[in-house]
């Protein structure tokens, strides 16, 4: 069997999209332009182009970016000082503080000072418990682009057997929560899973989200079962420095039905979901309806 490849790029246009028609609407019917404001402390590499793409996107869909860039030495007095002044910013429906942070800054702390109405990446402890009790939250990026794709190729999931491979807060706790809330049955599986190939193999949907190169192969993967695949790892092959996932795609692909590839998968839907909460923290912010299908 060939698995279907999920296109994430193709998806993520098509959301982004959706978004930007919104963002029109509100412009004209209302006059209100959504706001997105990120955070980034220091110079890592990686984070610096992800936080110029989710400002090139937000421009992109029509709404108002506003980069904060900060230097590594920052104190945290100083950051929690921009948050609360973000927070108290009527033109800003969103802020978003770039991971990781450096290690001198307490990233619970910074988090927790966000407003959690504005929270865009779910991450403030009130939508941890909100998305934990099934009550309308802020929705982490990445498990919501997942799910969207999710339901995009399957439809309704209630009854699918579905495993989650890692255990992190930012994807694989809120992904079994969204898992949960459409009604699977959900596993969460990690490094100390007792026979993980076992625990995998009894998968109809399949997240791997361990942070480990190539780590699931095809032979965990049942036959049929959707494989997302939200690993994003750069690793040396043939003296080239590659991008791969956790799972090993080659194997995987020959037994699942669906699969998400590496780049090009899950990781263009997590700007995609973060321009879709911004747009619905912004509804919400000022009473309106909040853009159907680009939600949990
Ligand atoms: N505050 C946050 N920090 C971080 C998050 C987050 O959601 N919120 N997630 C990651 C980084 N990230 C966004 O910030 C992110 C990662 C990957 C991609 C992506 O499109 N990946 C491409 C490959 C890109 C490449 O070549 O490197 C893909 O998978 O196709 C987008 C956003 C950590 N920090």
């Amino acid at each position: 069997m060939t698995a279907q490849i999920i296109d994430g790029k193709a998806f993520a246009a098509k959301v982004r999209g959706q978004v930007a028609e919104h963002v029109a609407r509100l412009k004209t019917d209302h006059g209100i332009t959504p706001g997105l404001a990120v955070v980034l402390v220091g110079e890592d590499p990686a984070s610096q182009v992800y936080v110029r793409s989710k400002g090139k996107s937000t421009v992109e869909s029509g709404m108002n970016s506003y980069e904060h860039k900060l230097d590594a030495t920052t104190s945290e007095a100083d950051l929690l000082a921009l948050i609360d002044k973000l927070n108290n910013d009527p033109a800003v429906h969103g802020i978003l503080v770039q991971l990781p942070l450096p290690k001198h800054l307490d990233s619970d702390l910074v988090i927790n000072s966000i407003d959690p109405a504005k929270d865009v990446d779910g991450f403030h402890i009130s939508n941890v418990g909100l998305l934990g009790t099934g009550q309308k939250s802020m929705v982490p990026c990445t498990p919501l682009g997942c799910l969207m794709m999710l339901r995009d190729h399957h439809g309704k999931l209630a009854g699918m057997d579905a495993v989650v491979v890692g255990r992190s807060n930012i994807v694989g706790k809120p992904m079994a929560q969204l898992l949960l809330g459409d009604s699977c049955t959900v596993t969460i599986a990690h490094s100390r899973t007792k026979d993980l190939g076992e625990v995998c193999r009894r998968a109809d949907i399949l997240v791997a989200a361990v942070g480990r190169p190539e780590m699931i192969p095809g032979d965990w993967v049942k036959p049929g079962a959707t494989v997302i695949d939200v690993g994003i790892n750069r690793i040396e092959r043939d003296g080239k420095t590659v991008l791969v996932g956790d799972v090993d795609f080659a194997s995987a692909a020959t037994v699942a039905g669906a699969i998400t590839p590496v780049p090009g998968g899950v990781g263009p839907m997590t700007i995609a979901c973060l321009l879709a909460n911004t747009l619905t923290a912004c509804c919400r912010a000022n009473g309106l309806a909040e853009p159907e299908g680009l939600t949990a």
